[in-house]
């Protein structure tokens, strides 16, 4: 079945150098899709290419189910009705709040255009805006007009490029919710392209990470957040502890007791990944004695460095704040081994 959107084995390069590696990925019918990765590692290409701002050299692109690129074809961005909401807005400072969410539905008649208009703005909170100037606004009313703008021509998909990446952190979360309500309510299968993790795992249907022009991993966030592909995916998600160790009659040695390894791994050297959730405190004597190097409180959590004799590196222990310990304590930490990932040594993250 064909999604709202579909790119297949997209392929792109700037000046000879491929950023885009044959990328496939598909938007369904009222789907919201974060695409997710580090800076430079081509999803903003991706979301370009899609919109029609920049020519593939490879693969397809469709919208609707309708081709709207492919090495022969290059449907121009305004016929493809894909709505596109940037990092700056881009509101037009010369038109007023309605007149910039009028912008792209000039050829319906009056009426029904001045009503869907004013639906619109109700929806995003600022039908009482309506006559305002897009300098008038904040930064997060602003975002909704540019939501607004973009859904007003009723778009077969939406595509949005870290479009909450320039709002202060106190509203950013709050503005987001609002969006994503908006887009829901509506139905409008969607992408977004975002950075931030913790932002996929927020508003996102699925998530697809992006590594050097290439998708890694797509999936539910349960999916790539518990049952990640690679250590860079992992890491990605934030998991900042790993332990070296080898596998040896099915099972790897680790100071938290053994582990079960894949029979695939037999015999190899691995990398075994966790969370600072996966370690909690235990009774005196029940688990491994480990010395508090820093303590620090992140909201919620306390957030632990702690050494030990068997370990090269510290470990990182993040725990609810009530069971906050100090500087310098001796404390016995054991681990959730369901929660440790093992992935081979040559496998690089
Ligand atoms: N106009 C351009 N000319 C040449 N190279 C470019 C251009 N735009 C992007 N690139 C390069 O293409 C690669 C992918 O860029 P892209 O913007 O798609 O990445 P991204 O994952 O969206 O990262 P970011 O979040 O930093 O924008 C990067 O190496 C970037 O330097």
């Amino acid at each position: 079945m064909s999604g709202a959107l579909d790119l297949q084995d997209v392929q792109f390069a700037y000046d000879g150098d491929d950023v885009v590696r044959g990328v496939s990925l598909t938007v369904a019918p009222g789907e919201i899709v974060c695409l997710l990765g580090p800076s430079g590692c081509g999803k903003t290409t991706c979301l370009r290419i899609a919109a029609g701002l920049e020519r593939l050299t490879r693969g397809t692109v469709r919208v609707g189910g309708r081709q709207v690129a492919s090495k022969d074809v290059h449907v121009p961005p305004e016929q493809r009705r894909v709505g596109l909401v940037l990092q700056d807005f881009a509101l037009f400072p010369h038109l007023t709040v309605a007149q910039n969410v009028a912008f792209g539905v000039q050829n319906r008649d009056k009426s029904t255009r001045d009503q869907q208009i004013l639906d619109l703005l109700d929806q995003v909170d600022l039908k009482a805006y309506a006559d305002a100037w897009p300098h008038q606004l904040s930064g997060g009313q602003q975002q909704r007009v540019a939501l607004a703008r973009a859904l007003a021509p009723e778009p077969y998909v939406m595509l949005m490029d870290e479009p909450f990446s320039g709002l202060d952190v106190t509203l950013r979360a709050d503005v987001r919710q609002r969006a994503v309500a908006v887009l829901k309510s509506r139905a409008v299968p969607t992408l977004i392209v975002t950075h931030d993790p913790d932002e996929a795992l927020a508003v996102a249907d699925r998530i697809i990470i992006m590594r050097d022009g290439r998708v890694l991993q797509a999936g539910t966030p349960e999916e790539v957040y518990l049952n990640p592909v690679d250590p860079f995916v992992m890491t990605f998600f934030g998991a900042p502890n790993h332990l070296m160790g080898s596998v040896q009659n099915g099972k790897v040695a680790t100071l938290f007791g053994p582990i079960s390894a894949s029979p695939s791994l037999e015999g190899e050297n691995v990398a075994i990944y966790f969370r600072g959730t996966a370690l909690t405190l235990a009774k005196p004597g029940d688990g491994v004695p480990m010395r508090v190097e820093d303590a620090r409180l992140l909201g919620p959590v306390q957030r632990l460095i702690l050494t030990s004799e068997g370990l090269d590196t510290p470990l990182i222990m993040e725990q609810p704040r009530r069971h906050a310990v100090k500087i310098g304590e001796m404390v016995a930490v054991c681990a959730t081994l369901d929660e440790f990932h093992m992935f081979s040594a040559n496998t690089h993250g």
